[in-house]
């Protein structure tokens, strides 16, 4: 069943697309229930694996996932234990049904001087996880405020539980975005609703905002969210690796480059996968109108 959904017939309808999804969303979920184990232990955060997917689930209940900094230096370390593991596809972020984040710690930070942040190169630290070559989805329920909204985006694909907010409340602070808001917001939602969200920290986006504003890629009922996000990272998790992690880093490419060199990037990468096994199998597979299996060779 599992090759049936991978193979590139993705090109060529199924008999029964509907049928094949959902036995296959069945099998994949019990099969999670029975391969589901516990990663190393950390103090914030909690990791297990489903499947070919890596959960990371943030977890500082009392404090709405506040993203103090060992929580931050944590979420790094297992993001990059996950990019390293051959068995790992995708990743999955996810927080509390109340709070995916509440923001960067108010508390921890609001003794900082000028000096210490820039010395010290205060939030430089969150750019690590822009490094990650595997898809990571972020799963929303609850509040995704200040760095837990740039959390989010700075993940791949964002999936929204019915009760998410998203805002960016840092002006309230006296302070502004710090982790990428400013820039990433405005390309996720356009320059208006960004500035309204940043300028007055009080307009926030519900879930069916951010669907409709296109933050987010769907909106999940809050109970479903983390099974729907693992499904999706199960199903990415199961293409060629190689492939996966090219097309990610060519969309990541169309955010920094002009138009000309994002196309010329997108044709290299895409010549360069005719030097893997994965294209062998995969167009054989279809040319022979069976499953492929992928090595990510
Ligand atoms: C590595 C460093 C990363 C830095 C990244 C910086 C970049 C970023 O752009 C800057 C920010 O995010 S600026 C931040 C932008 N974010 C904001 O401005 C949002 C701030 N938070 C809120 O506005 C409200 O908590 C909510 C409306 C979220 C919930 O309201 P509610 O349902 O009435 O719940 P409640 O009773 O209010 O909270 C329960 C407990 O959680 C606690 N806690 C919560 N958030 C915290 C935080 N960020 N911090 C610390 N603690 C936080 C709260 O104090 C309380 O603890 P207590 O010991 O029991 O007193």
């Amino acid at each position: 069943m599992l090759r049936t959904l991978i193979s590139p017939s993705i090109t060529r309808p199924l008999t029964s697309n509907k049928v094949v999804a959902r036995a296959f969303s069945t099998a994949y979920i019990q099969r999670q229930a029975v391969t589901a184990t516990e990663d190393k232990s950390y103090t914030h955060i909690l990791t297990e694996t489903k499947g070919k997917v890596g959960l990371i689930t943030l977890n500082r209940p009392k404090a709405l996932n506040a993203l103090c900094s060992d929580l931050f230096t944590e979420v790094n370390q297992a993001l990059k234990t996950y990019d390293s593991n051959d068995n790992i596809g995708a990743i999955v972020i996810t927080g509390s049904k109340k709070a995916f984040a509440a923001g960067a710690d108010i508390k921890e930070m609001k003794d900082n001087t000028f000096v210490d942040t820039y010395k010290n190169n205060f939030l430089g630290h969150w750019a690590e996880m822009i490094e990650i070559k595997k898809p990571i989805i972020a799963a929303v329920n609850g509040y995704a405020l200040g760095g837990g909204c740039e959390l989010a985006m700075m993940c791949d694909i964002i999936y929204a539980g019915e009760k998410a907010v998203f805002g960016q409340p840092e002006i309230k602070l006296g302070v502004i975005p710090g982790a990428g808001g400013s820039q990433r917001l405005v390309k996720a939602v356009g320059k208006s609703k960004a500035m309204e969200m940043i300028l007055t920290g009080n307009v926030n986006l519900n879930a069916s905002e951010a669907l409709n504003l296109g933050l987010v890629s769907k909106v999940v009922p809050i109970d479903d969210l983390v099974d729907e996000a693992v499904k999706t990272a199960g199903v990415i998790a199961n293409m060629s690796q190689p492939s996966v992690q090219m097309a990610k880093e060519a969309i990541n490419k169309s955010f920094e480059v002009p138009l000309s060199a994002g196309l010329r990037w997108e044709r290299i990468f895409f010549q360069s996968l005719f030097g893997t096994a994965d294209q062998k199998e995969g167009m054989n597979a279809f040319a022979e109108k069976r499953a492929a299996t992928f090595t990510n060779k």
